[in-house]
């Protein structure tokens, strides 16, 4: 029989670390060997021997919990927000002299989410407008989502590489905010909503049509599959890799 892989998990007793804690220990070929909070010291990812830390914490904690699984050989998945390219740019630089490690970066480890965005990256280029509206629960730390970060990103660029001109919108806004944030120049809005968990809607609109690309995360269980996948691969792709497609064959 394989040995089993050690797990840690970091933002143990949050919602997504709480679900996570519950995923590994019932998956048959993972040992959970350490489920850590705020004021656990890091120290113990080595001295349980952790192979594979998850990281579900907060945007203010994350960077430096990667940095130091990489600096001690532990591979990462990353499931929390707040990456933006100045981080991201100097963990490449730190796995470079680490090219055995690998880290996963994943906005949303939802399969369907990661599929909504794939499709709405290949709709970009059709259309003459794309708006995004991300719905949350309350006591999300962060707007916008960064699901909705990626995807306006990837749908800028879809639209960019296709020589798509700017969306028309002749609108003079008489309050800052009304047409939401500007991430890559597509409007992006946020809603926290009691009673919701996860949810994302990209907005395609030509003359006299509109196409509607919506993903529902109903619980945390949706994030699973894809954090046990992202804990399984991590370790044969050395390198940083952004977005659970990167782990998936999604050109069939
Ligand atoms: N990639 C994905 O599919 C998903 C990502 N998320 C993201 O994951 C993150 C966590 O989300 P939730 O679980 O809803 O938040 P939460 O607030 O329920 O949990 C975060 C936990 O991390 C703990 N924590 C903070 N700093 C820590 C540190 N240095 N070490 C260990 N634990 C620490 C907190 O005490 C808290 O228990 C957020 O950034 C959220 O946006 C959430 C859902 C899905
Ligand atoms: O905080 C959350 O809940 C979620 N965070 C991620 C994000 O910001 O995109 C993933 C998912 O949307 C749930």
């Amino acid at each position: 029989m394989s040995e089993m892989l050690k797990v840690a998990v970091l933002g143990a007793r949050g919602r997504m670390g709480t679900a996570a804690v519950a995923a590994i220990e019932g998956a048959p070929d993972m040992e959970l060997v350490a489920a850590l909070g705020r004021s656990d010291p890091l120290d113990t990812l080595v001295e349980k021997g952790a192979q594979v830390v998850v990281d579900l914490t907060v945007p203010t904690s994350t960077e430096a919990n990667v940095r130091f699984a990489v600096e001690h050989g532990i591979h990462a998945v990353v499931g929390t927000t707040g990456w933006d390219a100045a981080r991201l740019a100097s963990l490449e630089k730190l796995l470079a002299g680490r090219p055995e490690t690998g880290v996963l970066i994943a906005p949303n480890f939802a399969l369907g989410s990661v599929l909504a965005t794939r499709f709405a990256q290949q709709a970009a280029r059709y259309f003459d407008s794309v708006e995004i509206i991300e719905l949350h629960h309350p006591r999300k730390v962060d707007a916008p989502s960064g699901t909705a970060l990626r995807t306006a990103q990837l749908v800028a660029k879809a639209r960019a590489d296709a020589g798509v001109p700017a969306a028309p919108d002749a609108t003079e806004t008489t309050l800052v905010g009304a047409r939401g944030a500007r991430v890559s120049g597509i409007p992006v809005h946020s809603v926290r909503l009691a009673g919701l968990v996860a949810h994302q809607e990209v907005l395609l609109g030509s003359e006299g049509e509109q196409l509607t690309i919506r993903h529902d995360s109903f619980n945390h269980d949706s994030f699973m599959p894809g954090v046990l996948l992202g804990v399984r691969t991590v370790s044969n792709r050395p390198g940083l890799t952004v977005g659970l497609d990167g782990y998936l064959d999604l050109e069939g």
